[in-house]
């Protein structure tokens, strides 16, 4: 492409993903140019320490300390540096310097993504984010675009790769959470800190994302209902295999009521996923996005969520994409107008329960429990009771399990039935309370 102006590609951050995007970048330029219909070139990589070690395919003489400088000559800024700032700041300097910009950054997205997008508007340049949920996964462009004909219902998502690693390991192996969560963090999956994984805030990120894209509706971190995995033992995970489950950190995003007048909840919690469902086969690190539609029906969308590669696969494609735009002297991307549906508190969201509880075994107390359930208008779909003891003639004999399951009752109702059951005298102890998600 003789005389055509090369476009200037600043890369923010030369970690774990930076270091992969640079490679990608550098790797095959002839190539890379013919995608695009123009050269790329990698103008520079800000990072925090020249002197840090590198991988040796970054050349030394790209890296610079001053990102400000990179930003400002750059027609592509792609940001994987992480965090809230500098990222914020240095984002807008490049938007409104009419960049297009590329991130990784859930958790700023889901953090500050209006401010973000109104300024990628009113500058008319890209702000693209693949990368920032499900890794590899095709799954941000799917709902912003393939699906933007269409009205999706419902998002049901495993989006967090080390919270599927440690609860798949937790249901092959039998372990408790803390040694899986040991051997996620050998195998590199889970930080030093597993906080954002374990407790779902990685989680909730993403669904934040994904819920503003399905519902065309800025949905904050601050809507999502979180409830990480911490809880989950090894009990419950071989009770969800006796009732053929298996527990998974779902991240869900629905519409309650009429598609273009309803409301949504937006959650992240461990659900029990019946082991029929697409989205029980995922195992160990793997993403997988389960999405339903009107007119589309079921989508399942299934891959890599996280790690170097993978995820620059997301950003590479986001950069071509938009070096293609400028190229062609398109505006960006759009985000869809605020429909401004609400978001339901977490205790309006309306999920199928199990219950599982320790009661005395002796005639009368299934009827009890069921009455109190009954009373809370709660209704019940399936029952098991498993005896530790046999009974031998009249009267309690010893101590039994009782498995509830609930038709979709309001998590608030949920909540006042379990407090009323739990002070019946023959109920010894509530065990579990888990959502059933997919059935
Ligand atoms: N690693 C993954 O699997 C993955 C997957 C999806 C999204 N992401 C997102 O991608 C982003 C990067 O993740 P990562 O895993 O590569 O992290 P990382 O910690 O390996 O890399 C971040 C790099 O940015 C550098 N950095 C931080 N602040 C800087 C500053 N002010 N100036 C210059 N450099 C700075 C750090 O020194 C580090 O080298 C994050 O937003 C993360 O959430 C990562
Ligand atoms: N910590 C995240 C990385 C990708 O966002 C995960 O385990 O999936
Ligand atoms: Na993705």
């Amino acid at each position: 492409m003789p005389g055509t102006h090369p476009l200037r590609v600043a890369l923010l951050g030369c970690g774990v993903v930076g270091t992969e995007v640079a490679r990608g970048i550098l790797a095959n330029p002839i190539d890379l140019a013919a995608r695009v219909g123009a050269p790329v070139e990698l103008a520079g990589i800000a990072v925090r320490s020249l002197d840090a070690e590198r991988d040796p395919a970054i050349p030394r003489e790209l890296l610079t300390t001053d990102a400000e400088t990179l930003v400002d000559g750059a027609d592509v800024v792609v940001e994987v540096m992480g965090g809230i700032e500098p990222a914020r700041t240095l984002i807008l300097r490049a938007l409104e310097r009419g960049a297009a910009v590329v991130t990784a950054n859930k958790a700023l997205l889901a953090a500050g993504g209006p401010e973000l997008f109104e300024a990628a508007d009113a500058a008319g340049v890209d702000l693209l984010y693949e990368a920032a949920v499900a890794g590899a996964i095709p799954i941000v462009r799917p709902i912003r675009e393939s699906l933007a004909g269409d009205h999706v219902r419902r998002i049901l998502g495993i989006v967090n790769g080390t919270t599927n690693f440690v609860l798949d390991k937790m249901a092959t192996e039998g372990v408790e959470l803390d040694q899986a969560v040991k051997e996620a963090q050998q195998l590199g999956y889970a930080e030093a800190d597993p906080t954002a994984d374990v407790d779902g805030y990685d989680a909730a990120a993403k669904a934040a994302i994904l819920a503003s894209l399905a519902f065309h509706t800025r949905v904050a971190l601050a809507d999502v209902a979180r409830e990480g995995i911490r809880a989950v033992t090894a009990d419950d995970v071989e009770w969800a295999k006796r009732t053929g489950h298996v527990i998974k950190l779902l991240a869900v995003a629905e519409v309650l009521g009429p598609v273009d007048d309803g409301e949504i909840s937006v959650r992240v919690h461990p659900a029990l996923v019946p082991a029929d469902h697409p989205l029980a086969s995922v195992r160990g690190a793997f993403n997988a996005v389960f999405v339903e539609a009107d007119g589309a029906g079921p989508l399942m969308f299934y891959g890599q969520g996280a790690g170097g590669r993978p995820t620059a696969s997301a950003v590479l494609g986001d950069v071509v994409s938009a070096a293609r735009r400028r190229l062609t002297g398109g505006k960006g991307l759009r985000e869809s107008k605020d429909q401004r549906f609400p978001v339901l508190p977490p205790e309006a969201a309306v999920t199928r329960f199990q219950v599982r509880l320790a009661i005395a075994d002796r005639p009368g107390v299934l009827a009890q429990v069921a009455t109190v359930l009954a009373d809370h208008g709660v209704s019940i779909d399936t029952v098991r009771q498993t005896s530790s003891h046999t009974h031998s003639g009249e009267g309690e004999t010893g101590a039994a399990t009782l498995v509830i399951t609930t038709h979709a009752a309001r998590e608030a109702s949920l909540a006042a039935t379990v407090d009323a059951v739990a002070r019946l005298e023959p109920v010894r102890q509530i065990i579990s309370v888990l959502r059933v998600e997919g059935a």
